[in-house]
């Protein structure tokens, strides 16, 4: 169980849930939680069981089909409703019935809520916390208390929020939390207001919105005034701009701050989770997100890698392997001959002085052209063999390609493309058709080359993206094609540039194969 000093609260299957377009089923919620529970969580909460079946469900089956080792259950819900006893509230039974050890009420502590939300008085809303705290307590389930509006409640009536905070305190609810509901706060004036709710002796927690992009500076403010529970969600999901992204809090208290939350070797899985917690929830994950997005400690700029090269911690401020991410370098027209050399050395090559300037020269000049290496690493790296060996191997070479598009009668319209290829000492023609002309060029190729490489068979073409490229110095506009490509252990991209989408299409299609058979590690 998790040190009971310091509080990580999860609301990711709760609030992270409320994001526009996340929509999870019970197993995926399950599925989440174990995550967060194999990161060191100390509470996960797991939605508002009475108010839809499927977050009834969801403690249901966690009863039998989650086996936390770290983490505790929060069941969330509201404080009673006005004018009846929580005791006959069937939404206060539902929290009762869910079999969590732990209910976060949600209660106002804006006193202009109570009025126009609630339509009740000042007084019968403590009494609905006061009523609701102890009811459960009495229960035997620990309750959190989120005081909804807190910091907005606090400037329109300070006298009246920092009540709320004290009745139920005083009716037994362990941990206060702040909620900055609208996320409107600012770390200067969120952090005094922090102090004196603290200064109540209550136990005091923070809960952030990031309507101002401020969420985790917030959170980080509460904790030095005096917050000993934070709240947050996986990536940052959340209501609007989304929650205080708990990664990023964990991970700033732990290495900036010194506060021991999480294992250090859960700290090391924490990129791979929120990687895996994406693909729970089916969201594209941020690659700028601090700490675990891919571009986290992504280096673009020359001087940059100049640096990185005699100290990498010159240019990262912690290691990426404390929270499980790596170093990685970007080739582009921003680089220098350093960081071809390291981006080389990434990939298992040592180049000589001579061999990075002379691959500079070439990546600067096909950039200028409309070539883009930092988002087609296998084209760079066929570059850079050429750069090493003279010229890389080449498994085939083109004599010609043709591509007819043709409208049948009836109205299907088919494209078919022949290529004519050499390989292995034969001159091949192959004819392949396909629903659009760069389809039908890539079943050429494979119908052309499949039987003297087979390995061919397991690679696929996943994505293709085209992009009209503005013409330069009175140029015409010309065309970027990026294709992207898989096979059983993983993929690569591949860019051509031409005046023509066919053209710029055939070469990024024809490096896609040829580093495709490369990986096989085909001697041809
Ligand atoms: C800040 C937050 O994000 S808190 C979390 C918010 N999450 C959600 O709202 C998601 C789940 N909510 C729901 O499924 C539904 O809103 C339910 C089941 C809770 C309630 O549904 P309904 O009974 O149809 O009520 P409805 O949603 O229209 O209105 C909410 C009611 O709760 C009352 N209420 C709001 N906050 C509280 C509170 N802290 N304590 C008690 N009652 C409250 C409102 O005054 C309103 O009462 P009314 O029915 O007398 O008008
Ligand atoms: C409780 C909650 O989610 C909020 O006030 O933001």
């Amino acid at each position: 169980m998790a040190d009971d000093r310091f509080h990580v609260y999860d609301t990711t299957l709760r609030d992270g849930a409320q994001q526009e377009g996340l929509n999870l089923t019970v197993a995926d919620k399950l599925a989440i939680a174990r995550h967060l529970d194999g990161l060191g969580v100390g509470f996960i909460e797991g939605g508002w069981p009475g108010a839809n079946p499927k977050d009834t469900e969801f403690f249901r089956r966690a009863q039998t089909e989650l086996d936390l080792k770290h983490a505790q259950l929060a069941a969330f819900g509201a404080t009673r409703r006005a004018g009846v006893k929580a005791a006959d509230d069937p939404l206060v039974a539902a929290l009762r019935e869910s079999g969590a050890p732990i209910v976060t009420l949600v209660a106002k502590s804006h006193d202009r809520h109570v009025e126009l939300a609630l339509r009740t008085t000042l007084e019968e809303n403590l009494a609905m916390i006061r009523d609701t705290v102890s009811h459960l307590t009495a229960e035997g389930q620990r309750v959190f208390l989120d005081a909804e509006h807190f910091f907005d409640g606090y400037r329109s009536n300070p006298a009246y929020a920092l009540e709320v905070l004290r009745t139920a305190a005083e009716a037994g609810a362990s941990v206060i939390a702040l909620c900055d509901t609208n996320g409107g706060m600012l770390p200067d004036e969120l952090a005094d207001v922090v102090h004196e709710a603290a200064g109540t002796g209550a136990r005091i927690g923070i809960h952030c919105h990031d309507d101002t992009g401020c969420a985790v500076a917030n959170t980080l403010a509460a904790v030095k005034a005096g917050a000993t529970h934070v709240q947050g969600c996986a990536n940052g999901y959340g209501e609007r701009s989304g929650n205080a992204n708990l990664f990023t809090v964990v991970a700033n208290l732990q290495l900036k701050r010194g506060f021991d939350l999480v294992p250090p070797q859960s700290l090391r899985e924490m990129s791979r989770i929120a990687h895996a917690i994406t693909e729970v929830t089916n969201v594209t994950p941020n690659s700028h997100q601090p700490y675990v997005g891919t571009s986290a400690f992504a280096h673009k700029a020359g001087l940059h890698a100049s640096a990185i090269k005699v100290d990498p911690n010159l240019y990262q401020h912690i290691d990426p392997a404390e929270v499980g991410n790596d170093m990685r370098m970007l080739v582009s027209d921003m680089a220098g001959r350093a960081s071809v050399e390291l981006k080389g050395r990434e990939l298992g090559y040592e180049l000589t002085g001579e061999q990075s300037r002379q691959l500079v020269e070439r990546v600067k000049d096909l950039e200028a052209r409309g070539h883009t290496f930092e988002a087609a690493d296998a084209s760079f790296e066929l570059l850079l063999r050429d750069t090493v060996d003279g010229e890389h191997r080449r498994y085939f070479t083109v004599e010609s390609w043709r591509v007819i598009v043709e409208r049948r009668p009836g109205g299907d319209v088919v494209s078919e493309a022949t290529v004519k290829l050499h390989a292995k000492g034969e001159r091949i023609i192959a004819t392949g058709e396909g629903n659009g002309p760069v389809n039908a060029l890539d079943r050429a190729v494979r119908l052309a080359l499949e039987k003297l490489y087979p390995e061919l068979a397991g690679v696929e073409l996943i994505d293709f993206k085209v992009r009209i490229l503005e013409g330069t110095h009175g140029t015409d506009a010309v065309t970027r094609v990026l294709i992207t490509s898989s096979d059983a252990t993983g993929e690569w991209a591949t860019v051509g540039v031409g005046e023509n989408v066919i053209e710029a299409s055939w070469q990024a299609l024809e490096q896609a194969v040829t580093y495709g058979l490369l990986r096989a590690g085909h001697s041809a």
